[in-house]
C-alpha cells in the first residue's frame, strides 16, 4: 500500500502517478508536460470531472528539492480529492466545476539528488556554466523581472537565476503548459517550506499588486481556515515584505500573466526541524493545508 504519511522517493511517486490515474480514470488523467535536464518525464495530474477544463487551478510542488513536505502535500491533495469525491459535499462540488492541474514534483532531478547525495540540495541539476557548480534555482528562472532582485548570476549561488529566463527545461515545460492553457487557469498555487507563511504577489517589488486588497482578504481567510484545525500560526502578506524580495518566481510570473489568484505557501515548520520535517508531522501539516487550499478555491 502507498503511504501518504511518509516521504516517497521519486521511483515510487512516478509509479503512483500511473496507478492513481488508472484507479480513477473518470477523475484523474496523467499528462506529460516535458522532461527534466536528466531526461526524467514531468507528469502533471489533471484532476476533476470537467471534460474540457473551463476553470482550472495549477498547483506546483517540489520546485525546491529539499522541501520534501511540498511533494507530500501534492500527493495528499490528490488522495483526498479521489477518496472524497462523491462523499464530501465541498470536494464533489469543486471537482465537478474545477480542474486541478497538479505537478507533484517540479524539480525531479533535484529531488532525486536529495535522496541519493545531498539532502539539503535546493536547485535543479543542470550544468550551464564553466564553473564546477551545478544547478539553477527554478524559482528564480521564470521570465518575470528575471535576475533583477533576490537572485544571483553566479552559478554557485543557491539562488542562481540561470543563464537566461526559462533557460531550464523544467521552467520551460511549466511556462509552456500555462501559456497553452492560460484561458482556463484562474489560480496558481506554489508549495514550499519552511516558515509557515501564505504569500502573494509581488516578490519582485515592494509595490502593492493591483489586486492587493482581494489577495489579502483571500489569504486572511485561508490562514484562518488553516489555523482552525490545530491552531498553527501562519503569517501572510505580499512576498517581498513578508519573506524577502525575489525575481523570477513562478508565482509572480503567473500573476503577471493574468492569473490573479496566485499564492505561495511556506509550509511547516518555523525552524525547529526546518526542511527536515519529521514524517510524523506530515498528516497534520497536510490536513491543515487542505483547509487553506479549499478555502482559496471557494473564493
Ligand atoms: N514569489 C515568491 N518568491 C519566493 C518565495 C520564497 C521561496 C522560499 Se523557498 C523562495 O525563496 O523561492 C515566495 C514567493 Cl511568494
Ligand atoms: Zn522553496
Ligand atoms: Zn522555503
Ligand atoms: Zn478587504
Amino acid at each position: 500500500r502507498y503511504s501518504y504519511s511518509k516521504y516517497n522517493k521519486w521511483e515510487k511517486i512516478v509509479a503512483w502517478t500511473a496507478n492513481i490515474a488508472a484507479k480513477y480514470p473518470k477523475l484523474v488523467s496523467r499528462i506529460q508536460i516535458g522532461t527534466t535536464t536528466e531526461e526524467r518525464p514531468m507528469y502533471l495530474l489533471k484532476v476533476g470531472k470537467q471534460r474540457s477544463a473551463k476553470n482550472a487551478i495549477f498547483i506546483d510542488c517540489g520546485i525546491h528539492a529539499r522541501e520534501w513536505i511540498s511533494p507530500a502535500f501534492c500527493q495528499w491533495f490528490v488522495k483526498e480529492a479521489t477518496k472524497t469525491y462523491g462523499k464530501d459535499k465541498l470536494m464533489t462540488k469543486l471537482l465537478n466545476s474545477l480542474t486541478f492541474y497538479i505537478l507533484p514534483v517540479l524539480n525531479i532531478d533535484g529531488y532525486v539528488w536529495t535522496w541519493t547525495a545531498d539532502r539539503m540540495w535546493r536547485k535543479n541539476r543542470s550544468n550551464s556554466s564553466n564553473t564546477n557548480c551545478i544547478g539553477t534555482d527554478l524559482n528564480r528562472n521564470f521570465d518575470v523581472q528575471w535576475c533583477s532582485i533576490g537572485s544571483s548570476n553566479k552559478a554557485c549561488s543557491e539562488v542562481y537565476c540561470g543563464p537566461a529566463a526559462e533557460s531550464e527545461k523544467e521552467t520551460k515545460a511549466v511556462a509552456n503548459f500555462i501559456r497553452n492553457n492560460i484561458q482556463s487557469i484562474k489560480a496558481y498555487l506554489s508549495f514550499h517550506s519552511y516558515s509557515q507563511m501564505l504569500l502573494y504577489p509581488y516578490s519582485y517589488t515592494y509595490e502593492l499588486a493591483p489586486t492587493h486588497e482581494e489577495l489579502n482578504d483571500v489569504a486572511k481567510a485561508a490562514v484562518g481556515a488553516l489555523s482552525s484545525l490545530y491552531r498553527t500560526n501562519y503569517t501572510y502578506g505580499p512576498a517581498a515584505s513578508t519573506i524577502y524580495p525575489t525575481s523570477g518566481s513562478s508565482a509572480d510570473w503567473a500573476y503577471d500573466k493574468g492569473i490573479k489568484y496566485s499564492f505561495t505557501f511556506e509550509l511547516r515548520d518555523r525552524g525547529k526541524y526546518g526542511f527536515l520535517l519529521p514524517e510524523y508531522l506530515i498528516k497534520s501539516t497536510c490536513k491543515e493545508t487542505m483547509l487553506a487550499t479549499l478555502s482559496i478555491k471557494r473564493q
